[in-house]
């Protein structure tokens, strides 16, 4: 899988203050990248200097592997559509008067406003539009183009649960057909559904790139697990060696050593009945939140 973008050691700065530190990271074509981090961390920043909004102090900007200057960031800022914090919409023109703005033809319209499912409400002024519909309409400006990159910027906000449906199913299909797609959002749980890759960063750093099931299968090393005896099998499994630790209303065995016949096997001879068993699945919202802790405690620690 080729890349679409690549971010190489780039660093942006207000006056003095480093809002993107050496960052370097790489957005395969297709894929929808959920870039996370706390507020401040610079996501909004990466996504003007992808756009060619804010210039950059050091390294480089690739797209489609051309190095991107101030002399052509025109080359990748015309193939990306974004959304980027509120849409800028005007409230006494229509949904349709707005396409007309972006110079869209009348295929490319009747496409946009039937995957967004716009078609009730395109002819009326904006102006009567709830939030969640002008959302939409700021969404549906950013793929009118049919543009390669589409960037959205905390997409999900102000979107009830039906419309937030919506906009996963066209994210998804939009990404099948091979637009790439980087979305910013502090719902988590949102975002891990739509997401192929994830980058957190933190004080415009770098935390980690990975992948989806890359993340989940960090939390598939150990089990927790529910029996009508904790204390017994915790002190049955700790006497055979396993590692295992109390969860309170549960134990949680590391499987990092694939014991899960052995240890099921000795809890099954020694009569303890097991009432539930699953694996610990790393979501993103504990990825996230341990790195960040992680970070902060050194910091203090310093
Ligand atoms: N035009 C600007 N001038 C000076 N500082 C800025 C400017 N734009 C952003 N910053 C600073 O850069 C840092 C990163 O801001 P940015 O908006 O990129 O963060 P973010 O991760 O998008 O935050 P949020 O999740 O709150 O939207 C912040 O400290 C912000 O104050």
């Amino acid at each position: 899988m080729s890349d679409i973008l690549v971010f190489k050691n780039l660093t942006k700065q207000f006056g003095k203050h480093k809002v993107l530190d050496n960052l370097s990271f790489h957005i395969p074509k297709g894929h929808v990248v959920g870039l996370v981090g706390p507020n401040g961390s610079g996501k909004s920043t990466i996504m003007k200097c992808i756009l060619g909004i804010y210039p950059y102090e050091q390294g480089a900007l690739y797209f489609e592997g051309q190095k991107i200057t101030s002399k052509n960031v025109n080359r990748m800022s015309s193939r990306t559509g974004a959304l980027i914090e509120s849409p800028s919409i005007y409230p006494f023109l229509t949904g349709m008067q707005h396409f007309k703005l972006y110079s869209a033809t009348k295929a490319d319209v009747a496409d946009v406003v039937n995957l967004m499912g716009m078609g009730k409400y395109i002819n009326s002024k904006v102006t009567r539009y709830s939030f969640g519909v002008k959302q939409k309409l700021g969404i549906a400006l950013a793929l009118i183009n049919k543009p390669d990159l589409v960037i959205l910027d905390e997409p999900m906000n102000g979107l009830d649960l039906m419309a937030t449906l919506d906009l996963r199913k066209i994210i998804t299909s939009e990404a099948q057909r091979g637009i790439t797609f980087i979305v910013s959002s502090h719902i988590l749980s949102e975002l891990e559904k739509i997401s192929d890759d994830i980058i957190l960063i933190n004080n415009g750093k770098m935390f980690f790139q990975t992948t989806m099931p890359e993340l989940r299968g960090l939390g598939q090393r150990s089990y927790i697990l529910t029996t009508n005896d904790n204390k017994a099998a915790k002190n049955l499994l700790l006497q055979h060696g396993f590692v295992v630790a109390d969860n309170g209303s549960s134990i949680q065995i590391d499987n990092s050593a694939r014991q899960l016949n052995d240890f099921l096997t000795l809890l099954i001879e020694n009569h303890i009945e097991l009432l539930d068993i699953s694996h610990q699945g790393m979501d993103l919202e504990t990825a996230t939140l341990s790195y960040i802790k992680g970070s902060r405690e050194a910091v203090h620690n310093d």
